[in-house]
Parts: structure tokens; C-alpha cells; sequence
């Protein structure tokens, strides 16, 4: 059984006419039109037939959906909150031999049992699948390496029989989540997500493996990546790398969008720490970076103390900290490691003590 070949995307101009992608912004998205681009970011999500689920944030016309089916993916659920695409991804279900469904809502407020129930829903009957470099001789896997990720996509294993696909287990799943959101709404989403994942709550539940590639302004995916000393460093990066081990995956010129947008955009992977640095709230540790980083090229000590001025209730916790030498005081807040901000956030947390906001 070879699955039927996805529709094919209309023209551009089509589009803009269908959607309204136009200069008039009657849709204020900026959308990716080019399927190598989209190719690039499946294969930066490392999308495999083996992932249990993908979900995909804001698919709009659908074009980096093709590319996740492209690439093998095995059971797809995207969530749009725009009606407008309701034709088009109807239309790339029907196509996918049952491996798409859609949910229509709005990403910041969906309950996630909604993804599991979604993912249900794709039935168990789709081939197995194998990628070329399971099938391929060692020769062939040395051609291969020479090929573009698109030419690298799944092949259809004829002699397989019907597939040993697992019914999916909300506590012990592959799951890789993409999405190019528009950037007012990438960075709410990203804490919220960042939050559930220390709550282990959604698909962020206990033994998932779960990836994130999600595109951001470019500035906001160069904080999310940076490490200690960086002039980019902020609350961001402490948060992010707390939960994930963080990659800047695909830098992406303007140009690349329709319209086109003022800004560069990059996409960053972010893979799930198996031990994050801290399970349990994230919210401790969000007030502690943002009270640090307002004051970003002051020292430790000297913040440390702003802090105990302002509530002096964590004086004592503050002072036992300075004196126990947890941290050089002399060390400028962009220095600190997130492991570091993180030992505190964590000292605080057993007092349920407010952290000031200033
Ligand atoms: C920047 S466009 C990108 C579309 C497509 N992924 C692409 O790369 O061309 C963002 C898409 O996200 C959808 N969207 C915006 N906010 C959303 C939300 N809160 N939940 C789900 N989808 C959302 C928009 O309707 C739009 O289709």
C-alpha cells in the first residue's frame, strides 16, 4: 500500500488571493512558502517514523505540514486557531492516508488531553514505514549523505506487514512539537510550555521525550540559546535551559516570508532534559532571573543585597547564601550559570517567600 501523494499546494498567487496574503495584511501571519525552507525544518526537528506523535502549532496553508508527512511522520495532529485554513487541511488529511487530524482552537488555551484524544483518532492501519538509512547498504548510506533532506525522506517498505504501532501512551511517548507561531505569541507560549514541562503536566507528562523546534524573532532565539557571558543572557535563557538542552537550529532571512515581515526570524530546538534542573514549579525561578536581570550589569552582591532590602524577610536565607560563598558576589548577573540561579530558586522555593518584582 503506497499512500497517495499529497495534493499539490496551490500557486502562490492563489493563495494570496485564497488567504488574503496580501499587502493589505487582512492576515497579519507571515507565512513560508517554500518547501525547501519547510524541508529544512522538519529534518532540523529530526521528525522519524519512529516518534510516537508531532504536533504542530499553527500550520495556516500547511506547507511545513507536508513537509513533517514528507518525512515520515506517522501520526500528525496540528492545531490552527484560524478557520480559514479548515479547507486546506482538510483537504491534506484526506491526502495523508490517515495520518493527519486537525484540531481547530486556540493553542494558549487548549487542554492537551485534547491532542491525546486527537491522536487516538488516527487509526492504526498506515504501512510501516522505514527511512533510507534503515534500508540502505553502507555504499548507498555514504551516496545518501551527499543528498538534500528532502531527497532524504521516508520510502515505503512494500514486503511490511501492517504496522506494530502502538497505541500512544500519554506518560512514555516520542513527541516532537513545531511551530511557526506569530512572534507576539511564540514567547508566552514557550513559558507556558516551559512551565508545563516542570509540572510534567500535558504532553510534557513524566517519561515523554519531548522536542520542541519553534521559530522566534531572531533576537528573542538568540536569549533563548544564550549561555552565561553572552550579551544576549537573560531571563529567557535561564528558564529555557533549565528544562532543555537548546540548539539555534536554521537562521532565516526575512525573505523567506510572505508578506515579509521587518525582522529575521531563527528556529531553535529545544530537546527535554531527562533531570531538569527545576521539576517542580519554574515559577520560582522565573521571579528570581527577572529580579537579577532587571539590574543585568550589576554585580551578584550587590543585587543579592537589593534583594534582601526589598524583602527583608530573605535576609537571612540571603545572607546565610552570600556567606556559604554559593556564588562570587563579584560575578555580573549575565555571568551566572543556570544551574546557579537555579540552586536558589530552589533554596527560596522552601519558603514560599515572594520574590520582589524590582
Ligand atoms: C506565522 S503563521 C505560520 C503558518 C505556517 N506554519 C507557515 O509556516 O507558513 C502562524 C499560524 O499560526 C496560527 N495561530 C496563531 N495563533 C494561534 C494560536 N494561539 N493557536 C493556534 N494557532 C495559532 C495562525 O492562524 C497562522 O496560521
Amino acid at each position: 500500500m503506497i499512500p497517495r501523494k499529497l495534493p499539490p499546494l496551490p500557486p502562490i498567487r492563489d493563495l494570496i488571493r485564497v488567504y488574503g496574503l496580501s499587502a493589505d495584511q487582512k492576515f497579519s501571519q507571515n507565512f513560508i512558502l517554500d518547501k525547501n525552507v519547510t524541508d529544512t525544518i522538519a529534518h532540523h526537528a529530526k521528525i522519524s517514523v519512529k516518534d510516537d506523535l508531532v504536533v504542530e502549532v499553527g500550520p495556516g496553508p500547511g506547507l511545513l505540514t507536508r513537509s513533517i508527512l514528507d518525512a515520515g511522520a506517522r501520526r500528525v495532529v496540528v492545531v490552527e486557531k484560524d478557520t480559514r485554513f479548515v479547507p486546506t487541511l482538510q483537504q491534506l488529511s484526506e491526502a495523508s492516508d490517515q495520518r493527519l487530524a486537525f484540531i481547530m482552537g486556540d493553542m494558549l488555551k487548549l487542554d492537551h488531553t485534547e491532542i491525546f484524544k486527537t491522536a487516538l483518532s488516527i487509526p492504526n492501519t498506515f504501512p510501516v514505514v522505514s527511512t533510507l538509512e534503515d534500508n540502505m547498504a553502507p555504499q548507498d548510506q555514504q551516496d545518501q549523505d551527499q543528498e538534500s533532506p528532502q531527497q532524504r525522506s521516508t520510502i515505503i517498505n512494500s514486503e511490511a506487514e501492517s504496522s506494530t504501532w502502538p497505541a500512544i501512551d500519554s506518560n512514555n511517548s516520542t513527541i516532537r512539537l513545531l511551530g511557526n507561531l506569530p512572534f507576539g505569541i511564540a514567547s508566552p507560549l514557550l513559558i507556558q510550555w516551559l512551565k508545563m514541562m516542570s509540572l510534567q503536566q500535558g504532553i510534557f507528562h513524566a517519561n515523554n521525550r519531548v522536542t520542541m523546534t519553534l521559530m522566534f524573532q531572531k533576537e528573542v532565539a538568540e536569549r533563548i540559546v544564550a549561555p552565561p557571558n553572552h550579551p544576549q543572557r537573560s531571563r529567557l535563557s535561564v528558564m529555557a535551559q533549565a528544562m532543555c538542552d537548546v540548539k539555534m537550529a536554521y537562521k532565516l532571512p526575512a525573505g523567506v516570508f510572505v508578506p515579509k515581515p521587518k525582522v529575521d526570524a531563527a528556529v531553535v530546538h529545544f530537546e527535554k532534559k531527562a533531570q531538569p534542573l527545576m521539576p517542580g514549579s519554574l515559577d520560582k525561578l522565573e521571579d528570581v532571573a527577572r529580579f537579577y536581570f532587571n539590574k543585568r550589569r550589576k554585580t551578584m552582591g550587590h543585587n543579592t543585597n537589593r534583594m534582601a532590602k526589598a524583602a527583608p524577610e530573605l535576609r537571612p536565607i540571603l545572607d546565610e547564601w552570600m556567606e556559604e560563598g554559593k556564588w562570587d558576589m563579584s560575578m555580573r548577573t549575565q555571568e551566572v550559570s543556570t544551574e546557579q540561579f537555579c540552586a536558589l530558586a530552589r533554596r527560596l522555593d522552601r519558603e514560599q517567600i515572594k520574590i520582589p518584582l524590582t
